[in-house]
């Protein structure tokens, strides 16, 4: 296998390989761009206009997604995987996979769109590089099809296994087409985001003009842990688009996937802050109209009024100023085009 296909191996030992560029036998160009950043670029004859983006490791102890776009580049170094797509690999932060840590000194994921400007140190700097290099993969080309998926698992247990986040933009609306692919990949549930944010996939969504979306995989495991994570179908439906194989066929079918809206983001101001949740609660729990849910300085207090309310990523110990949980409700989809 080409050196570069090692690109996990390169990155948790913190080398730089000695080739940047290698070719494979049927004329993929692999291209080591940074720590954890690797491009891969077809023979122009098999170029099928896709710029796929897949992103792990932005939180670093989420290892199941890191060892999927392990196996995918392997497979692209072996000659096995034979790309049609243009395709940037990415280890999102790897001191924080080196440390096997969600983070080092703050959560990358709450740093783009700018936000890294406001602040320095180690994932201020990550945060910036990626800006850079996912800017630069997309380029100014037109008429090229840009997707991101940004794979991640999540802290706790779900009711819902595997689901995605879907950044929003002004005037833009959230694509059931997009939806029906995931739903293929077996994701069973989207959360339609309506406001702005400072995430990776909200980054490339919002200013590069990408389709893009946060997934959320199963629960976050040490390498080598992961056999209760299972990721066939999202691993088959990317070899798919990879080799531009993806079968489209009759309208789009969202079959059974569940959507939901975010209703209220908690916000935690102060060390005040106090979730009234049991510790071991699933994400996707539903919540009674009336359940206090939280308190904070001032007397501040959120309790649930929506009717069918779930709680997703609850963790009082986020930095003060940062969202603490989301409060969901079902959507009906009514939006998407
Ligand atoms: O399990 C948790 O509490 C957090 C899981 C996680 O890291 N989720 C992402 C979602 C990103 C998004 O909103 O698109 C995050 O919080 O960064
Ligand atoms: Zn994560």
């Amino acid at each position: 296998m080409l050196a570069l296909g090692k690109l996990l191996e390169l990155t948790l030992a913190g080398h730089e390989p000695s080739a940047k560029i290698q070719l494979t036998p049927d004329g993929t160009r692999l291209r080591w761009l940074d720590e954890g950043a690797l491009e891969v670029t077809p023979p122009a004859a098999r170029d099928n206009g896709l710029d796929l983006l897949l992103s792990a490791g932005v939180h670093g102890n989420e290892t199941a997604p890191i060892e999927l776009l392990d196996r995918l580049l392997r497979g692209i170094a072996r000659n096995e995987l034979h790309p049609a797509a243009r395709i940037l690999f990415l280890f999102g932060n790897p001191e924080a996979m080196r440390r096997g840590e969600r983070y080092v000194e703050q959560d990358l994921n709450r740093l783009f769109s700018g936000r890294h400007e406001q602040s320095s140190g180690f994932e201020a700097i990550r945060a910036c590089d990626l800006e850079h290099l996912v800017t630069t993969f997309f380029g100014k080309q037109s008429g090229r099809t840009r997707l991101h998926y940004d794979l991640h698992t999540a802290i706790r247990g779900s009711k819902i296994e595997q689901f995605a986040l879907y950044p929003w933009q002004e005037g833009r609306a959230h694509s059931r087409r997009e939806l029906e692919r995931l739903r293929a990949a077996g994701i069973e549930a989207v959360l339609l985001q309506n406001k702005s944010s400072i995430t990776f996939s909200a980054f490339t969504y919002a200013q590069l003009g990408a389709e893009a979306f946060t997934l959320e995989l199963g629960k976050a495991r040490a390498f080598g842990q992961n056999e209760l994570v299972s990721l066939d179908l999202l691993e088959n439906a990317l070899h798919a688009l990879i080799e531009g194989r993806e079968v489209i066929t009759g309208e789009p079918t969202l079959d059974g996937m569940q959507l939901f809206a975010v209703s209220r983001e908690v916000i935690k101001h102060s060390d005040s802050f106090q979730l009234h949740l049991p510790a071991d609660i699933e994400n996707f729990t539903e919540l009674e109209p009336g359940y206090l849910l939280a308190e904070d300085i001032a007397d501040s207090r959120w309790v649930v009024e929506e009717q069918g309310a779930r709680i997703i990523f609850p963790n009082p110990k986020v930095k003060n100023g940062h969202r603490a949980a989301i409060l969901i409700v079902p959507d009906d989809g009514a939006g998407l085009v």
